[in-house]
Protein backbone atom coordinates (compact mmCIF):
# COMPACT_ATOMS: atom_id res chain seq x y z
CA UNK A 1 0.00 0.00 0.00
CA UNK A 2 1.24 3.42 -0.98
CA UNK A 3 -0.68 5.86 0.48
CA UNK A 4 1.34 8.62 2.77
CA UNK A 5 -0.18 11.11 5.05
CA UNK A 6 -0.69 13.74 2.87
CA UNK A 7 -2.62 11.63 0.59
CA UNK A 8 -4.39 10.04 3.25
CA UNK A 9 -5.28 13.18 4.55
CA UNK A 10 -7.27 13.98 1.61
CA UNK A 11 -9.36 10.92 1.67
CA UNK A 12 -13.02 10.51 3.34
CA UNK A 13 -12.86 8.80 6.68
CA UNK A 14 -15.89 9.03 8.41
CA UNK A 15 -14.69 8.68 12.06
CA UNK A 16 -11.32 10.28 14.29
CA UNK A 17 -8.44 10.62 12.15
CA UNK A 18 -5.89 7.99 12.79
CA UNK A 19 -3.04 10.07 10.99
CA UNK A 20 -0.46 7.87 12.45
CA UNK A 21 -1.21 4.90 10.55
CA UNK A 22 -0.20 4.37 6.84
CA UNK A 23 -2.01 2.70 4.01
CA UNK A 24 -5.74 2.66 4.15
CA UNK A 25 -5.80 -1.14 4.38
CA UNK A 26 -4.35 -0.84 7.76
CA UNK A 27 -6.75 1.90 8.54
CA UNK A 28 -9.20 -0.18 7.14
CA UNK A 29 -8.50 -2.82 9.58
CA UNK A 30 -7.57 -1.05 12.75
CA UNK A 31 -10.94 0.36 12.58
CA UNK A 32 -12.92 -3.40 12.25
CA UNK A 33 -10.78 -4.06 15.21
CA UNK A 34 -11.62 -1.17 17.52
CA UNK A 35 -15.42 -1.25 16.40
CA UNK A 36 -15.04 2.62 15.06
CA UNK A 37 -16.91 3.05 11.54
CA UNK A 38 -14.35 3.47 9.16
CA UNK A 39 -15.39 3.97 5.27
CA UNK A 40 -14.77 5.18 1.92
CA UNK A 41 -17.30 7.22 -0.43
CA UNK A 42 -17.45 6.22 -3.97
CA UNK A 43 -15.39 9.37 -4.76
CA UNK A 44 -12.84 7.97 -2.64
CA UNK A 45 -13.13 4.48 -4.35
CA UNK A 46 -12.87 6.19 -7.78
CA UNK A 47 -9.46 8.03 -6.94
CA UNK A 48 -8.14 5.14 -5.62
CA UNK A 49 -4.65 3.97 -7.92
CA UNK A 50 -5.31 0.21 -8.64
CA UNK A 51 -2.61 -1.13 -6.71
CA UNK A 52 -4.85 0.29 -3.68
CA UNK A 53 -7.89 -0.81 -5.44
CA UNK A 54 -6.96 -4.11 -4.66
CA UNK A 55 -5.62 -3.98 -1.90
CA UNK A 56 -8.97 -2.29 -0.16
CA UNK A 57 -10.99 -4.81 -2.41
CA UNK A 58 -8.66 -7.70 -3.28
CA UNK A 59 -10.70 -10.04 -0.77
CA UNK A 60 -14.55 -9.06 -1.43
CA UNK A 61 -14.28 -12.32 -3.36
CA UNK A 62 -12.18 -14.55 -1.25
CA UNK A 63 -8.85 -15.09 -2.18
CA UNK A 64 -9.91 -13.64 -6.06
CA UNK A 65 -8.04 -10.29 -5.97
CA UNK A 66 -7.93 -10.63 -9.68
CA UNK A 67 -11.74 -9.49 -9.64
CA UNK A 68 -10.65 -6.64 -7.65
CA UNK A 69 -7.77 -5.87 -10.21
CA UNK A 70 -10.12 -6.44 -13.43
CA UNK A 71 -13.31 -4.12 -12.38
CA UNK A 72 -10.80 -1.37 -11.24
CA UNK A 73 -10.63 -0.45 -15.27
CA UNK A 74 -14.55 -0.04 -14.88
CA UNK A 75 -13.85 3.13 -13.03
CA UNK A 76 -15.36 5.51 -12.31
CA UNK A 77 -18.28 3.75 -10.05
CA UNK A 78 -21.81 5.91 -10.27
CA UNK A 79 -22.86 3.75 -6.59
CA UNK A 80 -21.69 1.18 -4.58
CA UNK A 81 -24.32 -0.92 -6.18
CA UNK A 82 -22.52 0.11 -9.75
CA UNK A 83 -19.29 -1.40 -8.13
CA UNK A 84 -21.01 -4.09 -7.28
CA UNK A 85 -22.66 -4.91 -10.66
CA UNK A 86 -19.77 -4.68 -12.12
CA UNK A 87 -17.99 -7.27 -9.56
CA UNK A 88 -21.29 -9.61 -10.30
CA UNK A 89 -21.21 -9.47 -14.30
CA UNK A 90 -17.05 -10.07 -14.35
CA UNK A 91 -18.23 -13.46 -12.28
CA UNK A 92 -21.21 -14.28 -14.32
CA UNK A 93 -19.27 -13.48 -17.64
CA UNK A 94 -16.65 -16.22 -16.51
CA UNK A 95 -16.53 -19.60 -17.85
CA UNK A 96 -17.63 -22.37 -16.08
CA UNK A 97 -14.10 -23.74 -14.87
CA UNK A 98 -13.28 -19.55 -13.76
CA UNK A 99 -16.51 -20.04 -11.42
CA UNK A 100 -15.67 -23.18 -9.94
CA UNK A 101 -12.35 -22.22 -9.44
CA UNK A 102 -13.62 -19.36 -7.24
CA UNK A 103 -15.62 -21.86 -5.79
CA UNK A 104 -12.04 -23.88 -4.54
CA UNK A 105 -10.01 -21.08 -3.10
CA UNK A 106 -13.15 -20.88 -0.39
CA UNK A 107 -11.35 -22.43 2.81
CA UNK A 108 -13.76 -24.88 4.34
CA UNK A 109 -16.02 -23.79 6.86
CA UNK A 110 -14.71 -24.64 10.34
CA UNK A 111 -11.76 -26.69 8.37
CA UNK A 112 -8.13 -26.72 8.18
CA UNK A 113 -7.24 -23.06 7.82
CA UNK A 114 -9.99 -22.27 10.90
CA UNK A 115 -8.19 -24.83 12.87
CA UNK A 116 -4.63 -23.53 11.90
CA UNK A 117 -4.99 -19.86 12.03
CA UNK A 118 -4.67 -19.24 8.07
CA UNK A 119 -8.06 -17.85 7.20
CA UNK A 120 -8.12 -14.71 5.77
CA UNK A 121 -9.16 -12.13 8.48
CA UNK A 122 -12.82 -11.56 6.83
CA UNK A 123 -13.59 -15.03 6.68
CA UNK A 124 -12.58 -15.79 10.39
CA UNK A 125 -14.84 -12.88 11.29
CA UNK A 126 -17.54 -14.83 9.47
CA UNK A 127 -16.83 -18.19 10.32
CA UNK A 128 -16.77 -16.62 14.18
CA UNK A 129 -19.91 -15.07 13.82
CA UNK A 130 -21.63 -17.95 13.26
CA UNK A 131 -20.24 -19.97 15.64
CA UNK A 132 -17.96 -22.17 13.95
CA UNK A 133 -15.16 -21.44 16.05
CA UNK A 134 -16.45 -22.90 18.95
CA UNK A 135 -17.83 -25.72 17.59
CA UNK A 136 -18.11 -29.18 19.99
CA UNK A 137 -15.80 -31.86 18.44
CA UNK A 138 -18.74 -34.02 17.65
CA UNK A 139 -19.88 -30.78 15.49
CA UNK A 140 -16.20 -30.83 14.33
CA UNK A 141 -16.14 -33.95 13.04
CA UNK A 142 -19.71 -34.12 11.63
CA UNK A 143 -19.19 -30.48 9.40
CA UNK A 144 -15.82 -32.51 8.26
CA UNK A 145 -17.66 -35.51 7.13
CA UNK A 146 -19.91 -33.56 5.24
CA UNK A 147 -17.76 -31.06 3.81
CA UNK A 148 -15.47 -34.02 2.44
CA UNK A 149 -18.38 -35.53 0.67
CA UNK A 150 -19.75 -32.46 -0.39
CA UNK A 151 -16.34 -32.22 -2.22
CA UNK A 152 -16.67 -35.22 -3.47
CA UNK A 153 -19.66 -35.43 -5.16
CA UNK A 154 -19.08 -31.59 -6.51
CA UNK A 155 -15.71 -31.43 -7.14
CA UNK A 156 -15.54 -27.80 -5.18
CA UNK A 157 -16.02 -27.03 -1.58
CA UNK A 158 -19.26 -26.07 0.01
CA UNK A 159 -19.91 -21.92 -0.01
CA UNK A 160 -22.44 -20.30 2.44
CA UNK A 161 -22.28 -16.81 3.81
CA UNK A 162 -22.35 -17.45 7.04
CA UNK A 163 -22.78 -14.18 8.17
CA UNK A 164 -26.70 -14.78 7.35
CA UNK A 165 -26.10 -18.05 9.03
CA UNK A 166 -25.47 -20.03 12.49
CA UNK A 167 -24.23 -23.02 13.09
CA UNK A 168 -27.24 -24.99 13.00
CA UNK A 169 -28.75 -23.72 9.63
CA UNK A 170 -25.07 -24.41 8.01
CA UNK A 171 -25.10 -27.88 8.83
CA UNK A 172 -29.08 -28.07 7.73
CA UNK A 173 -28.20 -26.20 4.19
CA UNK A 174 -24.75 -28.45 3.80
CA UNK A 175 -26.94 -31.71 4.07
CA UNK A 176 -30.07 -30.41 1.96
CA UNK A 177 -27.53 -28.95 -0.74
CA UNK A 178 -26.04 -32.49 -1.37
CA UNK A 179 -28.94 -33.55 -2.81
CA UNK A 180 -29.10 -31.18 -5.47
CA UNK A 181 -28.34 -31.11 -9.00
CA UNK A 182 -24.72 -30.09 -9.97
CA UNK A 183 -25.72 -27.10 -12.56
CA UNK A 184 -27.95 -26.02 -9.34
CA UNK A 185 -25.97 -26.06 -6.76
CA UNK A 186 -23.17 -24.37 -8.46
CA UNK A 187 -25.40 -21.67 -9.47
CA UNK A 188 -26.32 -21.49 -5.52
CA UNK A 189 -22.81 -21.38 -4.61
CA UNK A 190 -22.14 -18.62 -6.95
CA UNK A 191 -24.99 -16.68 -5.46
CA UNK A 192 -23.53 -17.49 -1.84
CA UNK A 193 -20.49 -15.68 -2.85
CA UNK A 194 -22.33 -12.46 -4.40
CA UNK A 195 -23.54 -12.76 -0.55
CA UNK A 196 -20.27 -12.68 1.18
CA UNK A 197 -19.26 -9.90 -1.55
CA UNK A 198 -22.06 -7.53 -1.04
CA UNK A 199 -21.33 -7.94 3.02
CA UNK A 200 -17.63 -7.47 2.24
CA UNK A 201 -17.87 -4.33 -0.16
CA UNK A 202 -20.72 -2.58 2.12
CA UNK A 203 -18.16 -2.88 5.02
CA UNK A 204 -15.93 -1.07 3.26
CA UNK A 205 -17.98 1.39 1.46
CA UNK A 206 -20.25 4.24 2.48
CA UNK A 207 -23.86 3.44 1.13
CA UNK A 208 -25.44 6.51 -0.83
CA UNK A 209 -28.75 7.86 0.73
CA UNK A 210 -31.40 7.04 -1.66
CA UNK A 211 -33.48 10.26 -3.15
CA UNK A 212 -36.47 8.23 -3.05
CA UNK A 213 -39.13 8.66 -0.07
N1 LIG B 1 -16.68 -22.17 2.55
C1 LIG B 1 -17.28 -21.00 2.79
O1 LIG B 1 -18.48 -20.83 2.68
N2 LIG B 1 -16.47 -19.99 3.21
C2 LIG B 1 -16.92 -18.75 3.53
N3 LIG B 1 -18.22 -18.36 3.83
C3 LIG B 1 -18.15 -17.14 4.40
O2 LIG B 1 -19.11 -16.48 4.81
N4 LIG B 1 -16.85 -16.74 4.50
C4 LIG B 1 -16.05 -17.71 3.98
O3 LIG B 1 -14.84 -17.73 3.90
Amino acid sequence: MNVDARTMSEYYIIGPPLRSVHGLQLLVTLCRQTGQQCSMDIALVNSLPYDDFVDVFGNVVERCPIIAAAVWSGRPFSSTADLEASIYEFIDALPESGKEGILRVHPDLAGRDLQGGTLTQESREEQGQAGLDTLTAAEVSRMARLNTEYKRHFGFPFVICARMNNKATILQQLEERLGNECTREKMHAIDEVKKICRLRLHALVVQERSNKL
